[in-house]
């Protein structure tokens, strides 16, 4: 009908586990009241059978996804895929998502941030081996190389000494513990919106208590432990989040913008601790793709926002293609108008929607 504003479609494929908590009714309703449909792809069909979908949002693994993906890219050239799958790869292993921490330049002039010490092993021989230890000391995390959002890629082995390293299965990445005052950082962001929660973590282990630790612990997902369990049991005594200083905004602000842009992802957040030795050092230790964004306060606004923006950059992508085809029907060389197009779609999306310039948001209260 005329005057009638068009609706855009978002299809999802999630896991059953993050469709539970990522799809609330909450979140479809307000989208809707935007003029965005969330629409559910149907895994046991074949995606280029279902649509039309103005973008595409996923989280899932292996190959058929993949070449789904692709498969359904090159028969819809206009839809935007939130994010590319090779963008999303570079996560799923453990020493390739720090990487692109070191390549980030950020200009700061109070605060430093990197990664900890960490080598990768891949055999038994290896975790043994004298040379390979030169850069660390104890007490490590054992963290499994591969990060695939399986229960398995989620279980860590805090190893205070020699002894602990029995029990490690390779291939895994060694890195060095850091006291942190027990609780982390989570930053995460949706396109230019970023948020900072704190979370409790692991305990100091101070040099003194490290003497009378035997071998190792082993824990899974402290951060998402239900408060009961980190207060009952003694390792996981209370801390008080309330306490702890939130990092400047600003300068996670533009550590979340250096991660998009070189990462050409959207949808993450990275976890971030303190080091107690300095106070003003801030280190990376995982980045997770598509976290659970549900616990973020006012998550359904944050996601609304971002899938309007898909959609303005749609329509503005649109307009300008419509202007190319006006040159064609006026003469414009056929040269000249395959790079007005390229350029459209160079602007616009595509690519993850990393160029996109939306108004930087940044969280004042910061506790999940
Ligand atoms: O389920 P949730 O809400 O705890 O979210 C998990 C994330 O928790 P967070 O938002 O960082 O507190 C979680 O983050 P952490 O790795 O625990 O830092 C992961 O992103 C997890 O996905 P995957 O198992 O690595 O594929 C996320 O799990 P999925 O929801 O993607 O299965
Ligand atoms: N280098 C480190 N120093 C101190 N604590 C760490 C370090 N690495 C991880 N942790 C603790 O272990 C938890 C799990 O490690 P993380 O790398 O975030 O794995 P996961 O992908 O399972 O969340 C973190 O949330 C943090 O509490
Ligand atoms: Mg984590
Ligand atoms: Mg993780």
């Amino acid at each position: 009908m005329a005057g009638e504003k068009r609706r855009f479609a978002i299809g999802y494929a999630l896991l059953p586990k993050k469709e539970n908590s990522f799809i609330r009714e909450s979140l479809v309703n307000l989208a809707k009241s935007r003029g965005v449909d969330l629409v559910k792809i149907d895994r046991e069909r074949s995606l280029v059978d279902q649509g039309p979908f103005d973008c595409v949002l996923h989280k899932l693994y292996g190959e058929d996804w993949k070449i789904q993906l692709a498969d359904f890219r090159s028969r819809n050239p206009n839809a935007v895929i939130v994010d590319s799958p090779d963008a999303i790869e570079r996560l799923h292993n453990r020493i390739s998502m720090l990487q692109v921490v070191s390549e980030l330049k950020i200009e700061n002039q109070s605060e430093t941030f990197g990664i900890p010490k960490q080598i990768v092993i891949y055999d038994q021989e290896t975790l043994f081996d004298n040379q390979a230890w030169e850069l660390l000391k104890f007490p490590v995390i054992a963290k499994p190389l591969v990060a695939d959002g399986s229960a398995k890629s989620h279980k860590m082995t805090l190893v205070f000494n020699r002894d602990g390293l029995n029990k490690l299965k390779p291939p895994i990445v060694l890195q060095e513990f850091v006291n942190h005052g027990g609780v982390i950082f989570k930053v995460y962001v949706a396109g230019e919106y970023v948020q900072c929660v704190k979370r409790k973590s692991l305990p100091d282990v101070s040099e003194e208590k490290l003497k009378s630790l035997e071998g190792s612990l082993r824990f899974s997902q402290v951060s998402n432990l239900p408060t009961h369990e980190k207060s009952d049991d003694t390792y996981y005594k209370m801390m008080n989040l309330e306490d702890t200083e939130l990092p400047p905004q600003i300068f996670m602000t533009d550590i979340a913008k250096g991660l998009r842009k070189a990462m050409k992802l959207n949808l993450f957040n990275f976890d971030v601790i303190r080091d107690t030795r300095f106070g003003n050092r801030y280190l990376i230790i995982d980045i997770n793709y598509f976290p659970g964004y549900a616990k973020m306060p006012g998550y359904e606004t944050v996601l609304t926002d971002f899938f309007c923006d898909i959609m303005i950059l749609k329509e503005r992508e649109k307009g300008l293609l419509e202007e190319c085809s006006q040159k064609k029907m006026a003469g414009t060389d056929g040269r000249q108008l395959l790079n007005c197009e390229e350029e459209v779609r160079k602007t616009v999306t595509n690519s993850g929607c990393s160029d996109q310039k939306i108004v930087g948001k940044f969280d004042e209260k910061g506790v999940a």
